[in-house]
């Protein structure tokens, strides 16, 4: 674009453990260099979307390019990468990482290292890339900056001497991190005679622009008019036009080597680009592709079901919707006896899942009924064919199933000494193996091997509560391992409910069956007749309760007993069936689906 050398272009990203403080760090930066006037700057610019906002997390990898007069007198280009925190979103710290030489390592000093301040620092250290550690919120009371010094040292062997100690949120020493920037990360290097090599970090769909696409040059340059090609996809395009996020979009003549910036072609759904995939010129092709990053793999999937039937294709349009924004999120469609015709939906997480159901009821207005979440299994039946599982309701007869593998994960989890006890408690209820078990000063950093599926439900919920918030957990995935897994079945009034059907480890089927017909019972109200609700192991049945049969009064096993949630209950009696669904001659409210399964321990 400008005629900026390499040696003044600076492309980095900020890594930190959830909230301590990126989003915060990043405003201040935008803020500090003059990028945004004041009367435009919203706190946590980069957190766009609604339910970020909402929800204080950051989801999507933002960028933004900044220009910063340093004080050798010189002004230089930095390109900040933002990156999600939350464990879900881990694939989208990779990308980024990718894109940048050097990385802000935000930690909190009154709260030290954390599991998520780990995970992303390896990351960080595999890509390469110089590392400045920032010491944030020193303006707090409990900060303890000395002491988070010496840990950065002793547990991730970072010099940590000349760590940058700020406030993002007061905006102290801000110029600080500006100079650190400057002259501790190095500069991008490339050949802008070369051919063209771009990485593809990111691509999203605007409704005014269409695809736009998120790429980091390395070698040539890219510009308008010119016909492009996607090395992986082999599919070529003539760029419309290519700018810079300010953090608005800012159209410039072209990006050169080590820059960051956008592309937008007349490409229609994101599903067309492949995020890793290398940009080329059509007409001087680079030899070899640069090394992409791996695709993203969903882990949890669950089926979406309408509550009124009419909306399938709706709900078939929102989701096509979404999807051309997040191609971590994968559908298909599918039918379920009880439920009619509804979509198979692939995610990263159970935070992921619910923020999909979220944007769906929130922005497209529907009403849906999501069936327990569930891993993938891999299947090898009796003649050695494997197959993988995708929905409990799918599992065929066991007998003629040789062995069922299920997914590990290798969890780090960092937590103080004296709620250490009840967190290796809750990883052995939930099969956990213990591979290690280490001191951080006053913190004990657990290492366990757990299976997926006892984590995706309510593990992060319960090692908040046990640990009363100061437990921190990150996890990646650690292959598949046979295991003694049966599918359980839900029977109400005798009828079986194949949406709320699970898979569970034998030793672990009565007690999460019986807590679900628990559970259910307080769910679905009372009807003129008394209603067995039952768990089964194929014909064999495991948990029973009994709703007994009604009086006239809606509420009166209303749970809890709290007024205003027996004014909802009567509010949506009143609905009718607009939220229930009919089971036989049994109504199911839509709550019951998830609420049911969500475990306790
Ligand atoms: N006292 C104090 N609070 C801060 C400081 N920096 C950030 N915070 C607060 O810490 C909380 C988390 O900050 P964020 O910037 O949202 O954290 P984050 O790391 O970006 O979190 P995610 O986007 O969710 O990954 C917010 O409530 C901030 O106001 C600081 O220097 N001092």
């Amino acid at each position: 674009m400008t005629d900026t050398p390499l040696s003044r272009i600076r492309n980095f990203s900020i890594i930190a453990h959830i909230d301590h403080g990126k989003s915060t760090l990043a405003d201040r930066l935008i803020q500090a260099t003059g990028s945004v006037a004041l009367r435009d700057m919203k706190e946590q610019m980069l957190d766009s979307m609604e339910l970020e906002q909402e929800r204080g997390i950051t989801i999507k990898a933002a960028s933004v390019r900044l220009d910063y007069k340093a004080q050798d007198g010189e002004t230089y280009v930095l390109n900040l990468m933002d990156t999600p925190g939350h464990v879900d979103f881990a694939y989208e710290v990779s990308r980024s990482l990718a894109a940048c030489e050097g990385s802000l390592l935000v930690v909190d000093a009154s709260q030290g290292v954390e599991a998520q301040t780990l995970a992303n620092v390896y990351q960080a250290i595999d890509a390469n890339h110089e590392i400045v550690p920032v010491l944030n919120k020193i303006d707090l009371p409990a900060a303890e900056p000395e002491r988070v010094k010496q840990q950065i040292e002793d547990v991730i062997g970072l010099d940590a001497s000349e760590a940058v100690e700020i406030s993002a949120k007061s905006g102290l020493n801000i110029e600080g991190v500006l100079e650190a920037i400057v002259t501790r990360l190095p500069a991008p290097k490339g050949d802008a005679s070369a051919p063209l090599k771009a990485l593809l970090v990111d691509s999203w769909y605007d409704p005014y622009l269409g695809v736009i696409i998120l790429i980091r040059v390395v070698d040539g340059t890219i510009r308008k008019g010119q016909k492009i090609r996607f090395m992986a996809e082999g599919t070529t395009q003539t760029v419309d036009s290519v700018g810079v996020f300010r953090p608005k979009m800012v159209p410039v003549d072209y990006l050169g080597p080590g820059e960051m910036g956008y592309l937008n072609a007349a490409i229609k759904t994101v599903a067309e680009t492949n995020v890793g995939d290398t940009i080329t010129d059509d007409r001087t092709p680079a030899a070899e592709p640069l090394a992409g990053f791996k695709p993203s793999i969903p882990v949890v999937w669950c089926g979406l079901y309408p509550v009124d039937a009419d909306d399938f294709e709706k709900l078939r349009e929102s989701l096509g919707k979404l999807r051309l924004n997040d191609a971590s999120f994968h559908f298909e469609a599918e039918s379920s006896a009880a439920l009619g015709f509804g979509f198979r939906c692939g995610f990263l997480g159970l935070l992921h899942l619910e923020i999909i159901q979220e944007r769906l009821s929130r922005e497209f207005d529907l009403d849906l009924i999501a069936t327990a979440p569930s891993v993938v299994y891999k299947l090898t039946d009796s003649k050695g064919v494997t197959s993988d599982l995708h929905n409990p309701a799918d599992m065929p007869d066991p007998t003629q199933i040789d062995k069922i593998e299920e997914p590990w994960i290798k969890a780090t989890i960092m937590v103080p000494d004296e709620h250490l006890g009840s967190i290796l408690t809750l990883c052995s209820e939930r099969r956990g193996q213990q591979v290690e078990l280490t001191y951080v000063g006053n913190r004990a950093m657990a290492v366990y091997r757990l299976p997926l599926n006892e984590v995706v439900f309510d593990f992060y919920d319960r090692l908040k509560s046990v640990s009363r918030g100061y437990a921190s957990f990150d996890y990646q995935m650690d292959g598949y391992d046979e295991g003694d897994l049966v599918k359980i079945s839900i029977l109400v009034n005798n009828e079986p409910v194949d949406a709320l059907s699970f898979m569970a480890h034998r030793s672990q089927a009565e007690r999460r069956g019986r807590s679900i017909c628990e559970k259910l019972k307080d769910l679905i109200p009372r009807q003129l007749f008394k209603i067995p609700i039952q768990a089964a192991i194929g014909g064999r049945v495991i948990a029973r309760e009994t709703i007994s049969a009604m009086s006239k009064d809606v509420t009166a096993k209303c749970y809890g007993g709290d007024i205003s949630r027996k004014r909802k209950l009567l509010e949506k009696q009143k609905e009718g069936k607009k939220r229930m669904r009919q089971f036989g001659k049994v109504e199911i409210p839509q709550s019951a689906f998830i609420a049911a399964l969500k475990m306790d321990s």
